[in-house]
């Protein structure tokens, strides 16, 4: 449904170098990276707003590379919503429709169902400069629907908004994508919009893409140390490989053919099991001996760094859980890992 092929832009200072994205019909599709990898400027370039260099976009079908904005057949929803403050919460849903062709009758029901669906009836008359966070998102959702756009482009919808409105908007933006089945691309850089919205996820870093796969394939098996780093591997080893086994740091393991030949090993801190220091009886998990050597509390949770074989592994551990078991900086600790969840690079 959007097929990006070999997507190049060059501005000064920065480029998109060979973009490669294919979303499928109906497919909700998050574009993840950090701050200034070139999200929106993939986003831009499908609608049009910036030229490409090179490189080809394809929309529902049609190589839309050439056309302008109104004619692509997309719609986008910003961060700030950029929304017209002169005009009310009526006349900016209209204005989606002016640069549109089609159907007055067509457009008139769709408008009527876009205000239904959206609870925007009783908000029509108000100037959009008094509305909170979350009905502004409504109204530019409804100002991108109301062209009956092929795909949906979302930029960071979310990010401005406060925990309690972007809870309500991710649902919306789940249930109307249920409903409709719409195609949409989505810019976000936190990893739970993802995990909650998106069937497939790409991951940039400074104008290229490092990895495409399921939201849980790229969470679960990172293809590099940047995506590993990203998506909260918090535990990024050293592997040295010698005669068919491997260590990190002093804790040797068995290593198989299908493991190439790795140089990271990325562990989630959720898979770092940490125990007092008696290993409980009839453990089946691999146990290694460490003390725990930082403790950086995150209010329900805290993040412990724990020195075992030579190296510094971090877990996390419900902090009502640490006093309960008196864990302290210094404190004697037993770690469990099960070799499953070593993910090797
Ligand atoms: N019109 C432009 N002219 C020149 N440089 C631009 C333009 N638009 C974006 N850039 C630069 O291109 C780089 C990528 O910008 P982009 O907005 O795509 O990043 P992003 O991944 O969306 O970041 P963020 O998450 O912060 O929004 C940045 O360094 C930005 O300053």
């Amino acid at each position: 449904m959007i097929g990006i092929d070999g997507l190049r832009v060059n501005l000064p200072g920065f480029s998109l170098q060979g973009i490669d994205l294919a979303v499928g019909q109906g497919e909700f599709f998050c574009l993840l990276g950090p701050t200034g990898a070139g999200k929106t400027l993939v986003l831009e370039s499908v609608a049009g707003i910036i030229p490409a260099a090179a490189g080809r976009i394809v929309v529902a079908d049609r190589d839309v590379t050439g056309l302008p904005p109104e004619r692509r057949g997309v719609g986008m929803v910003y961060q700030d919503c950029a929304l017209f403050p002169h005009l009310n919460v009526s006349r900016n849903i209209q204005y989606g429709l002016r640069y549109h062709n089609g159907g007055r009758g067509a457009a008139r029901t769709r408008h009527h169902d876009l205000v239904e669906r959206l609870g925007l009836a009783p908000l029509l008359q108000r100037s959009v400069m008094r509305l909170s966070g979350g009905e502004k998102q409504r109204v530019a959702l409804a100002r991108a629907l109301v062209t009956a756009p092929r795909v949906l482009l979302l930029d960071e919808p979310l990010a401005a908004l406060d925990p309690c409105f972007r809870e309500e908007i991710r649902s919306l933006f789940c249930s109307l994508h249920q409903e409709t089945g719409l195609t949409v691309l989505m810019v976000t850089h936190d990893f739970t919009d993802a995990h909650r919205m998106a069937d497939r996820v790409a991951i940039l870093n400074n104008g290229r893409i490092e990895q495409t796969g399921t939201v849980a394939g790229v969470f679960r098996k990172p293809a590099t140390a940047f995506v590993a780093e990203f998506v909260g591997m918090k535990n990024l080893l050293p592997v040295s490989v010698d005669d068919g086994r491997m260590a990190i740091g002093d804790w040797a393991l068995p290593l198989s053919s299908d493991n190439g030949n790795p140089h990271l090993a990325a562990i989630r801190p959720e898979d770092v099991h940490l125990r007092p220091a008696d290993p409980v009886a009839g453990e089946r998990l691999p146990g290694l001996a460490g003390t725990i050597s930082a403790i950086a509390s995150q209010g329900t949770f805290a993040e412990l760094h724990v020195a075992a074989a030579g190296v510094t592994f971090t877990t996390i551990m419900l902090t009502s859980r640490m006093l309960a078991l008196d864990l302290r900086q210094g404190s004697a600790v037993n770690l469990a890992i099960d070799p499953a969840d070593i993910h090797l690079i």
